[in-house]
């Protein structure tokens, strides 16, 4: 077994390293370690803008990440340990993630602390969720990893992840919203992220004895850098990626009330979109519906753009600031 911890904190290279062990190391025993700064990382299935405050999001420099395991979204910072087993996949029962939590469970029960499984895939102590945990099968390989929430910021995973419910429709995977808490209540006081995670390497090295510390070669980062730019750090996989969704949302502005209706496709495109309105201008607002279509549904996108064009023609006196909110 190689037990590798990444040295970078960037949520897009370390969820990017996850795919590319899977595919490079087909035969091989990983255990990794990762802490990511500040940033939600959505399950593969999931409606991106359907999961995230996105207000909230973009003002706390927060990222966001979609990864290649299913499930729901979380989030991560300094005081969350990310843990990751990569096993060639056996006769394994895959539904079954006893098998790679029972480390974290057992180290912390022998540290007095009452951690147990609990459904398919949550870690819980006194009945809150401190682990949540995920798996794929390919490439012939089981990747299973899960969160450890020792002392994160829980009031900003809170507002991180509120959503308004209603204005999506879909099926996507949805999250299932947990009391959580952390892992500081529990441990010792002066434990930190990292002394938890030497904990827990040096719980590794103990059960497997052949077991050694690999870290990334250059060439090897550079790899992983190239599929952070292909892949882990664009629009199109983080949001674009989410499956067909409606999107409904009315505001109200200065001038009166507006509300749009908006299919989007796998791919973040904007494919029908409906603006209704009791204050319009005289350019028919057709005009302004068949100028989204084919758009992609990117707020930063839509800002950049809609800056662009004479918003007062469709709306009479109204301001891109107070138009933009209709779509997010
Ligand atoms: N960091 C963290 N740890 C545990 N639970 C969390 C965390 N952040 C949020 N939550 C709670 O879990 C639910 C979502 O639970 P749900 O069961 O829907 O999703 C998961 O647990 C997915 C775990 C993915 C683990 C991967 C491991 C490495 S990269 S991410 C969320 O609404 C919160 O209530």
């Amino acid at each position: 077994m190689l037990i590798i911890e990444s040295t970078s904190h960037d949520a897009y290279v370390n969820i990017a390293s996850e795919e590319f062990l899977m595919k490079n190391y087909p035969d091989q025993d990983i255990f990794l370690l990762y802490v990511n700064a500040p940033s939600i990382i959505v399950g593969k299935f999931q409606n991106t803008l359907a999961e995230i405050n996105l207000d909230y999001v973009k003002e706390n420099n927060i990222k966001v990440v979609r990864r290649m395991s299913g499930g729901g979204a979380v989030y991560h910072d300094l005081g969350n340990l990310n843990f990751s087993f990569h096993v060639p996949h056996k006769d394994q029962d895959f539904m079954d993630f006893s098998q790679f939590t029972k480390p974290v469970v057992d180290m912390l029960n022998e540290m007095g602390v009452n951690a147990e499984l609990v459904g398919r895939n949550d870690l819980l102590v006194d009945g809150k969720k401190f682990s949540g945990n995920a798996k794929l099968s390919r490439h012939g390989k089981i990747v299973q990893h899960g969160t450890i929430l020792i002392d994160s910021e829980m009031e900003i995973l809170a507002s991180a992840l509120k959503v308004n419910p209603l204005k999506f429709v879909d099926k996507a995977t949805k999250s299932t919203r947990s009391r959580v808490t952390n892992l500081i209540h529990y441990l010792p006081e002066g434990t930190t992220t990292e002394s938890f995670k030497k904990l827990l390497i040096d719980f590794i090295l103990k059960e497997n004895e052949h077991a050694k510390i690999h870290s990334f070669t250059e060439d090897e980062m550079n790899e992983i850098h190239k599929l952070v730019e292909e892949k882990y750090s664009t629009w199109d996989w983080n949001f674009g990626f989410s499956p067909n969704y409606n999107f409904q949302r009315a505001i109200k502005v200065p001038a009166g009330f507006i509300e749009a209706h908006i299919e989007v496709e796998r791919g973040g495109n904007m494919k029908k979109v409906k603006i209704f309105g009791d204050f319009f201008a005289s350019q028919p607002i057709e005009e302004f519906e068949d100028y989204l279509i084919g758009q992609n549904h990117d707020i930063d996108f839509l800002e950049e753009h809609l800056s662009k064009i004479d918003l007062t023609q469709y709306f009479g006196k109204v301001t891109v600031e107070e138009i933009l909110p209709l779509f997010k």
